[in-house]
């Protein structure tokens, strides 16, 4: 399966050959980027097509060609969770490691990874809870740790990796094997739904990533591995993974049953106060690297609201941002199934090219929906709770939220929101957040949101294009 998408590496060479052709054509005809008024366009040193034009101006529209210059200012600001000051040859990795790190375009180090990564390495190796903002390179940290502790000559699981959903446990294996890609000898299997493994089989392979109640099964139920042996154990999104109802109990029983010595490494864009005190107790003497709640939510991403009277009303905010959404792609979150399923055959049938995502389609079905975004061959996903956590697609450059994340009393989920939105503004790229409210409640919940955080939620009118396309700029 490809973790780097074609459609990404489209636009990127796209903006490439047309950032070259502005710099030939300002040179040539001056300002004028597009060959038109008085130049003359036989003269023009490589003339862009019509199509060409128009992708430009949605770029530059969509700030892509300056990105990367921002990506660098970010990097320069210690306030942002770019930062850094050492470069990944100093995090003494492994050089085929480093090799990896570099084929994935990495050049720096992201703030969290300059930190975790002398903790996770350390010898003797320490135990570390960490918080950082969503997007900014935790997967890389900690996969980056998982292979550098791996003992190849020892065939059996030594690493142990838990996601809360099957995309994301696929999603991390992915990011593995291509890190891995000059470390053959290490091996990994996945530990999800589909995945069988024959009774009285012994795995030997040495890292194990897998969602909890697949692992339970495998570890202690047919016993074809044993969690004495496991000496790196990785919680991604330790958050959900250790307070909320599903995991907690299965993740609290593998953890029960892992021996000493065995180095916890706990990751996460949220921890509440409590979660965050039942993680120090069951972590040993645990590093932490910890957020201000201030620091939370990040300044690339631009939060609105509309205001809409009726489910029909929001439907047309959706169609209208849907027309907006130009080189990007969206992800639209519904509360339910249901409303996903509603929403997705509505769009379709008025010929939008739409995919849905959410419990009900087999795990072959939903890794499929995704592979085909993240090629782009739709623009839009509709989904639920269910793709609100990790998930990487970075031409995301819109999210919606057609209902506002509640926890079960029908209170604000402020960290649910937090993780839905952290699906575009990956890796200090801008992106734009859109809550429809159709509701005195959803509007109550929405202020809440706005008041945990401390951060703007600005209004929208939806019903002017115009002021749509606005904030795309
Ligand atoms: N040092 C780096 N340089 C450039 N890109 C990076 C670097 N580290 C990570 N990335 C890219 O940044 C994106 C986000 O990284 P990642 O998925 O690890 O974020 P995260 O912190 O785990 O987010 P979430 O909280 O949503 O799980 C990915 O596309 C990844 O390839």
């Amino acid at each position: 399966m490809s973790h780097k998408v074609d459609w990404a590496k489209y636009v990127a060479d796209t903006e490439k050959n047309l950032s070259a052709k502005i710099e030939e054509v300002t040179i040539s005809n001056g300002e004028n980027l597009n060959h038109g008024g008085a130049s003359n366009d036989e003269e023009a040193p490589d003339k862009f097509s019509p199509a060409e034009a128009s992708l430009l101006a949605k770029v530059i529209r969509k700030g892509l060609v300056v990105n990367k210059n921002d990506i660098e200012i970010q990097r320069k600001d210690p306030k942002s969770p770019l930062y850094s000051v050492k470069s990944f040859e100093a995090l003494n990795l492994n050089p085929n490691l480093l090799k990896g790190v570099y084929e994935l375009g990495f050049n720096a180090p992201s703030k969290i990874q300059e930190t975790a990564l002398p903790t996770l390495l350390a010898d003797p190796p320490q135990n570390l809870i960490a918080q950082s903002q969503s997007g900014t390179g935790k997967t890389a940290a900690f996969v980056l740790a998982m292979l550098s502790r791996v003992d190849a000559t020892k065939k059996h699981p030594q690493v142990l990796c838990l996601s809360p959903t099957y995309e994301l446990a696929i999603q991390t294996g992915e990011v593995a094997a291509h890190m891995a890609k000059f470390c053959p000898e290490i091996e990994m299997k996945f530990a999800v739904r589909g995945e069988e493994v024959g009774r009285g089989a012994k795995l030997s392979e040495h890292i194990i990533i897998g969602t909890p109640g697949k692992v339970l099964d495998w570890s202690l139920k047919y016993r074809v591995f044993d969690l004495k042996q496991i000496s790196v154990f990785v919680l991604d999104e330790a958050d959900v993974m250790i307070a909320q109802q599903g995991h907690q109990d299965q993740c609290i029983k593998i953890h029960k049953n892992l021996a000493e010595p065995c180095q916890m490494m706990f990751f996460s864009a949220t921890y509440d106060q409590e979660v965050m005190e039942f993680a120090e107790h069951i972590v040993k003497n645990p590093i932490t690297i910890r957020l201000k709640r201030e620091e939370e939510s990040l300044d690339n991403i631009e939060q609105y609201y509309v205001k809409c009277g009726n489910q029909q009303e929001k439907y047309n905010a959706v169609l209208n941002i849907y027309g907006t959404v130009g080189v990007g792609q969206a992800i639209i979150f519904c509360h339910t199934r249901r409303t996903a399923a509603w929403l997705s055959e509505k769009m379709s049938k008025e010929g939008n090219a739409v995919a849905v995502l959410s419990g009900d389609l087999t795990v072959e079905q939903r890794i499929n929906v995704l592979d085909r975004f993240r090629q782009g061959t739709e623009k839009v996903l509709i989904t639920t709770n269910v793709l609100s956590r990790g998930i990487d697609v970075e031409q995301v450059t819109i999210v919606v939220n057609f209902d506002l994340p509640i926890d079960v009393h029908g209170k604000a989920d402020c960290d649910t929101y937090l993780h839905r939105i952290g699906r575009t503004g990956r890796f200090g790229k801008r992106g734009i957040a859109i809550n429809l409210i159709d509701s005195p409640e959803s509007m109550n919940i929405c202020q809440s949101i706005e008041r945990h955080f401390n951060r703007k939620i600005k209004y929208l009118n939806a019903e002017d294009s115009d002021e749509i396309e606005k904030i795309g700029q």
